[in-house]
């Protein structure tokens, strides 16, 4: 069934004429203030809805009364189809944006505090984390949008209840798809949760209006181009706005002539441009979501922060990715030092195993591993990590000394993946870090030297979340957390099940120490364990990780030559991003001094 929208004009009361009228009334204006308050759950929702309907829609409709006393006589009833088409779509793309709980901010904030990266290295694949949030999102607003079709049919909403449900399903749900594809490409360009929220505000109301006022415009001026406005409709904001169009528009006309809402039949009528509208929301889904996908594997390994610097890598034009060779950085002015003995020792034991392709057989080889961070505003190049060989056998604890800015952390960050080498490479358990960290990540256990922790889980939820991606469950992961909890001495006074955001400064490097240990990580990176400890904690902490060296490779950085005699079977010292030297902590703390 269709209709002229030009005689809709003329002999029909039209939705949009009603809501342009009215948004130009201050009665009406709130209503996208009021939505921004719209906590997220269910219940709440639906109080909004009542407000917005009893409240404002109300007044809105007795203000309209005044100027059109007939029309809107016959429609005080149908609230829906005459707000329905700009008050469903604040709600619906609300879900976009909405602050902690909603996906962008979900997703960026997971970034922004480098979460993401750190379930990674505790090995959650990026598929696993598409599934697990993609699932999420889609049946928490699937079950939002069903709650809200139902709940507006039940209180007699024409907009829904006219229309075949099955319409109304497959244009939201196809749409809410659509909105998570974009949810995650937006948040690869994000690094900070302020920042996409205050965007992403703009975006809703910016394109919700300019949706509402171009798309009435065009439909019911007549002289736009049809499929010009098929084009405009390419914004997911246009294609929603045009469906609600559509089904207002038959509410409206139900409400006049009786006449049945839309129906799939109704789809064959070149006017209702649902169909079209159908047709773009999923091939613009189907397109987004590898593209959407690639960006944000891409961005959240951290190797390449955001889609521009992945388009400028791909465009090679960006100077941070270009490989320097050994001699290219020996070349320029650094000063170049006679080796030590036993750094020429270690250098060539790595060669060997290189050779022998025996790099499985031990935890960690390090191949002349470099990382320059280029100068950016006229600024020289750093060297932070100048040629690092050297091989950890399994069980072994090596740590590294050196003040700061030694290039210490940077030499772990690249052995965790969070930042690549700019050349070298480092083998671990065999795999190397430039193109297997995947593998690498499922047996990887790590303390950063930032606490990446989540504020509003507690640290036996921490622990518990991190067992799991390491597969353990049911009652022996319960075992091994607690265990883990007393290892670090977190498992009395309450600290188990308090949030991480009560956490003294100690208690979340314990924490994090723990974290890096739980399961059966075979390789653990430790940066600075014991910053912020005091003695007696440190005492605790350097007795779990005994403990946990036993049987496993640990390479741990510090500033405490007490702590690197305590805890380490070998030390190397690290100085301007070279190793100077390399040995016992014995024979090191003789170096140390001389
Ligand atoms: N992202 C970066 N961009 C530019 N320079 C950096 C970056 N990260 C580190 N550097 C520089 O590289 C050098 C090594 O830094 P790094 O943090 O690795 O040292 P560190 O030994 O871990 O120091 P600390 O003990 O203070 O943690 C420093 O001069 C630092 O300023």
């Amino acid at each position: 069934m269709g209709y002229d929208f030009q005689d809709s004009n003329e002999n029909h009361f039209n939705v949009l004429t009603l809501y342009n009228s009215t948004y130009e009334n201050a009665s009406f204006i709130p209503m996208p203030f009021a939505l921004l308050r719209i906590p997220h759950s269910l219940n709440a929702v639906s109080n909004a809805y009542l407000q917005l309907i009893q409240g404002s829609g109300v007044k809105m409709l007795l203000d309209f009364t005044k100027e059109m006393p007939k029309q809107a006589t016959r429609l005080t009833f149908d609230f829906s189809a005459v707000a329905g088409p700009l008050f469903f779509e604040w709600v619906v793309v609300l879900l976009f944006p909405k602050k902690i709980q909603v996906m962008l901010t979900y997703l960026v904030y997971e970034k922004q505090h480098k979460l993401r990266t750190m379930m990674k290295m505790h090995g959650l694949g990026d598929g696993p984390y598409w599934i697990i949030y993609y699932m999420y999102f889609l049946i928490f607003s699937t079950v939002y949008l069903i709650v809200f079709v139902i709940f507006g049919s039940i209180i007699g909403v024409n907009f829904f209840k006219i229309n075949d449900y099955s319409i109304q399903f497959v244009f939201f749900f196809s749409f809410i798809n659509l909105q998570i594809v974009l949810a995650f490409l937006a948040s690869s360009f994000f690094s900070k949760v302020n920042t996409a929220q205050a965007i992403a505000y703009l975006y809703i109301f910016g394109s919700g209006l300019m949706a509402g006022y171009l798309i009435r415009n065009f439909i019911e001026g007549g002289k736009f181009p049809r499929h010009w406005i098929t084009v405009l409709e390419i914004i997911p904001a246009f294609s929603l706005y045009r469906g609600l169009y559509e089904l207002g528009q038959y509410a409206v006309r139900s409400s006049e002539t009786g006449s049945p809402g839309m129906r799939w039949s109704d789809l064959n009528d070149h006017m209702n441009g649902m169909r079209d509208v159908l047709i773009i929301i999923i091939l613009e889904w189907l397109v987004l979501l590898p593209v959407a996908y690639y960006f944000d594997y891409a961005s959240s390994v951290g190797h390449r922060s955001s889609p521009l610097s992945i388009i400028k890598h791909l465009l090679k034009k960006d100077p941070t990715w270009r490989r320097i060779t050994a001699n290219e950085i020996d070349g320029k002015d650094v000063h170049i030092e006679m080796e030590k003995v036993d750094i020429i020792k270690e250098r060539e034991a790595v060669d060997q195993v290189l050779q022998q392709q025996q790099t499985s057989g031990y935890a960690v080889v390090c191949d002349d591993l470099r990382k320059v961070y280029h100068g950016k505003d006229g600024n020289p190049d750093k060297f932070a990590v100048q040629g690092v060989s050297l091989a950890l056998p399994y069980g072994e604890c090596l740590g590294i000394l050196g003040p700061n800015g030694a290039g210490k952390s940077s030499f772990i960050s690249m052995m965790i993946g969070f930042v690549k080498p700019t050349s070298g490479n480092a083998f671990v358990r065999g795999f190397s870090i430039q193109n297997d960290m995947e593998k690498i990540y499922s047996s990887m256990g790590v303390c950063p030297q930032n606490d990446m922790l989540w504020e509003t889980l507690t640290g036996r939820e921490h622990l518990q979340f991190y067992g799991r991606l390491k597969g353990l469950s049911g009652s022996s992961l319960d075992l091994v957390v607690d265990e883990s909890l007393r290892s670090v001495n977190l498992l009395h006074g309450g600290a188990p099940d308090k949030q991480v955001k009560k956490y003294s400064g100690g208690m979340r490097r314990r924490l994090s120490v723990a974290i890096s240990l739980i399961g059966d990580a075979k390789v653990v990176y430790m940066d600075e364990p014991s910053t912020g400890l005091d003695p007696a904690s440190r005492k605790s902490l350097w007795s779990a990780v005994k403990q946990a060296k036993q049987d496993r490779a640990i390479i741990l950085t510090t500033h405490s030559m007490e702590e690197a005699e305590t805890l380490c079977d070998r030390l190397c010292i690290m100085v301007d991003g070279k190793l100077q030297c390399i040995g016992t902590p014995k024979e090191n703390h003789v170096a140390a001094h001389s």
